[in-house]
């Protein structure tokens, strides 16, 4: 089932006036949200951030995770250029949804980490696919990307779909005491590239 364009309006931020494109993606119900700036479908990369849901950091200043604080920092980012592209996917918890999320937080509450607290609930660690992207990016006439992201399972997921990965632009902030242990397990267990193994140089796929 297609992912289908549904509206654009403005959306006036602190960083920059947006434009927000919403999207239904009709197999899974699910709403999605790109924020976009400047002229992105002049064919040259553009500086982007595929972003998941997460309630609890976007929203409500959760610091068990960096996502409120990535969020802002691509925004602003964005900003800057005049130029880019944010995809807000509606794939809260990395695919499990608000509520799994919280049962997962009660487990690592006792003691389990991120990968482990997912497992013991039956999940995969990460139940995340981009597939929706795809069409988004079409839609937007989108190709080549700059991505924003210490994930390297994103970039292979938008490289494998066609859409040029043309650089990683690393995305490290919003560390605090409350997510030293989460963001350790995302490096181990989750192959996020959390530094010092990039600083001062740049990705290109
Ligand atoms: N299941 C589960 N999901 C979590 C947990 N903490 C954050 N999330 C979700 O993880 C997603 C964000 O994933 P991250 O791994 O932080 O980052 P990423 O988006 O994969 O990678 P970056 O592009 O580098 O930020 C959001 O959907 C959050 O809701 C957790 O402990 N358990
Ligand atoms: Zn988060």
């Amino acid at each position: 089932m297609p992912v289908v364009f549904v509206a654009a309006s403005k959306l006036p931020t602190p960083f920059a006036q947006f434009t927000m494109h919403g999207f239904l993606d009709e197999a899974t119900g699910r709403e999605h949200v790109v924020l976009s700036l400047g002229e992105i479908a002049d064919g040259a990369p553009v500086l982007g951030r595929l972003h998941s849901e997460c309630l609890t950091g976007d929203a409500l200043f959760s610091q068990r995770c960096d996502c409120g604080s990535q969020l802002e920092a691509a925004l602003q980012a964005i900003a800057r250029e005049g130029r880019g592209v944010l995809l807000y996917l509606r794939q809260e918890g990395r695919g499990i949804g608000l509520l799994n999320k919280i049962r997962a937080y009660e487990l690592q509450d006792g003691g389990a980490d991120t990968v482990e607290a997912n497992e013991r609930l039956g999940f995969a660690a990460d139940q995340r696919d981009y597939a929706m992207c795809l069409p988004m990016l079409e839609h937007l006439g989108v190709k080549s990307l700059r991505l924003m992201t210490n994930n390297p399972r994103k970039v292979k997921a938008l490289t494998d779909m066609g859409i040029v990965v043309a650089e990683r632009v690393p995305l490290h902030t919003g560390h605090n005491p409350h997510n030293k242990l989460y963001l350790a397990t995302k490096a181990s267990k989750l192959d996020h590239m959390m530094g010092n193994e990039h600083q001062g140089e740049v990705d290109r796929a």
